[in-house]
């Protein structure tokens, strides 16, 4: 038995297991835990060929001998990968374009639902979406192991369609927030997926681009929606078009979906080794068989493999168990859902969706506009963020945005008391800074939690994810149904000086927390932060300085 003309036995006699002879992925017995160590890079040393792993019965001329942690990340990885992402991150524009429309037609829908719009109204329509998220987010983890990542993400696609489709024929408030609800149930489920989805398919070098792909669809789907918002303004049942719309991406995403594969580590959960195996190949059209036998190997060790056994009832209480009980798990599931909280305790919600209000209260006529501005700067720093995360690394990026983010919303608040005092110049200081925040937000905080697939092993990424967006979609919930009242109760000052207080409250943590994850493989994750998140971050600051890099 060989797979792509690779004999099996070139694994087994690497590492004298009669037991395992006939399974490639078995060729690091758990017991052989110092091998096994340096074959995943924990030693830190790169690896190299050595009389141990040379394949004796090929004469010495095995392909794993090539194989060094360096060469990973020279090797060629196909465009395939991109495509694979892209169609992936359409899901985005769904998002954004869904959180970002609903203002531009609440100002407009009028009395075409039979009367006149109350606030009580308003609020639902608007929170509809973001609820159903949270609570998709928090029960279809589970799912995504039982069905796969790729057709849950179909079914989130067909949600989508007959979401749009109740929205844009709705008569009545109800049949609006449910449609509402259905196109938020979508959401949350592809805010689930698809960075799960890209962070298990993603050679490790390239994970943080690719993932951020999504959010550049987010923000993207977010512009499109205050264009539209703009264009729409003054069209009789225009807000009609306007949420109908929503349906195109979705169905231009359900079509290719029929041709990409199901997530690598997904399918060798099921043990469909052989898929796994093409692949990777088509992943790494330069490796050679055996380089690609490895990297297999390589991901189920770290997949701790035979604990998922018993039916999905068991399996999930298992994966509950260990989420909780595993001090690792732990720490992963704190960054997580820390970050996410972050993301969206940092006010950007509230300034995103209620940009226009705000504009215009501080004076400016041409406030639809204005917003247009402000959507188009999140998403251009996403772009930059897509170009750079790989090579600056997660936590430098993390760490000098929420910097800029603190001074940004305090010189906001300063500006809002000078403005109060009838300075009315400061208008444009307010302007400026919310522009500045936005820009650093959308170059860290405002990708860096959806690289949350990275941070869990297998065992728990699901329900461990499902956590985490929850957190998300819940702090998306809260400042956006809170952000005007408290305008009126603490003032403007008060507001943006509380969002500026959070950020530094997250700086902090993150500072103390997050270890640049940047490059490592994601089933090193957990390994490193078994250390305690400190020494997380002190290992990773001292192999960076060292410029180690992680395999595959
Ligand atoms: O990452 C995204 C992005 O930053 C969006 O602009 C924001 O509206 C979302 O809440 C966030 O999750």
């Amino acid at each position: 038995m060989d797979i792509k003309g690779i004999p099996l036995t070139t694994f087994a006699t690497t590492f004298d297991s009669p037991k395992e002879d006939l399974d490639p992925l078995s060729a690091y017995p758990s017991s052989n835990k110092k091998l096994k160590d340096e074959r995943l890079g924990l030693n830190e040393v790169p690896i190299e060929a050595t009389d141990s792993n040379m394949d004796v019965s090929s004469g010495g001329n095995n392909p794993v001998d090539e194989v060094t942690a360096e060469g990973f990340h020279e090797e060629k990885i196909s465009s395939w990968i991109w495509i694979l992402s892209t169609v992936a991150g359409i899901s985005g524009i769904l998002f954004g374009y869904d959180t970002g429309v609903i203002s531009g037609a609440l100002a407009v829908i009028g009395s075409d639902l039979g009367k006149e719009l109350s606030s009580k109204q308003r609020e639902l329509i608007t929170s509809a979406t973001p609820f159903a998220a949270l609570l998709s987010g928090i029960t279809s983890g589970w799912l995504a192991d039982l069905l796969g990542r790729k057709r849950l993400l179909m079914y989130a696609d067909g949600i989508f369609v007959l979401g749009s489709i109740i929205m844009a024929v709705s008569k009545n408030i109800a049949t609006l927030v449910a449609g509402r609800f259905i196109v938020g149930w979508g959401i949350g489920l592809a805010s689930l997926i698809v960075p799960m989805y890209i962070t298990e398919l993603a050679p490790a070098h390239m994970r943080g681009r690719l993932v951020i792909i999504y959010v550049v669809f987010i923000t993207g789907g977010q512009l499109v929606a205050y264009a539209l918002n703009a264009a729409f303004e003054n069209v009789n049942q225009g807000w009609r078009i306007m949420m109908g719309l929503g349906a195109i991406p979705a169905l231009c995403q359900l079509v290719p979906l029929f041709w990409t594969p199901e997530s690598p580590r997904y399918l060798l959960k099921q043990n469909h080794v052989e898929k796994v195996y093409k692949i990777m190949s088509r992943i790494h059209p330069g490796a050679k068989p055996g380089e690609i036998a490895y990297k297999v190997t390589l991901i189920q060790e770290g997949m701790n493999f035979g604990t998922l056994e018993g039916n999905q009832f068991q399996r999930l209480k298992y994966s509950f168990k260990r989420l909780f009980s595993v001090p690792s798990n732990r720490r992963s599931l704190f960054i997580a859902c820390f970050l996410q909280a972050f993301q969206q305790f940092s006010g950007t919600n509230a300034i995103q969706y209620f940009s226009a209000i705000i504009f215009k209260s501080v004076g400016f006529k041409n406030s639809i506009q204005i917003s247009v501005v402000v959507g188009a700067t999140n998403f251009l720093f996403t772009i930059l963020a897509f170009m750079l995360i790989d090579r600056i690394g997660r936590r430098r990026i993390l760490l000098c945005s929420a910097t800029t983010m603190i001074i940004s919303l305090s010189v906001c608040a300063i500006s809002y008391h000078f403005l109060e005092l009838k300075k009315t110049a400061w208008k444009y200081v307010i302007l400026g800074s919310i522009i500045s925040f936005l820009a650093s937000y959308a170059f860290g905080i405002g990708n860096i939690p959806w690289q949350q697939a990275e941070l869990f092993p297998m065992e728990v990424r699901a329900l461990g994810t499902g956590f985490s967006t929850a957190v998300n979609w819940s702090g998306n919930l809260i400042v956006s149904a809170t952000f005007l009242t408290m305008m009126e109760s603490i003032t403007s000052v008060g507001t943006f000086g509380l969002f500026a207080g959070f950020c530094f409250a997250g700086l902090v943590v993150c500072f103390f927390t997050y270890p640049e994850l940047a490059g490592m493989s994601i089933e090193h994750i957990s390994i490193l932060l078994e250390k305690g998140f400190w020494n997380a971050v002190k290992e990773r600051n001292s192999k960076r300085k060292s410029n180690i890099k992680d395999t595959y």
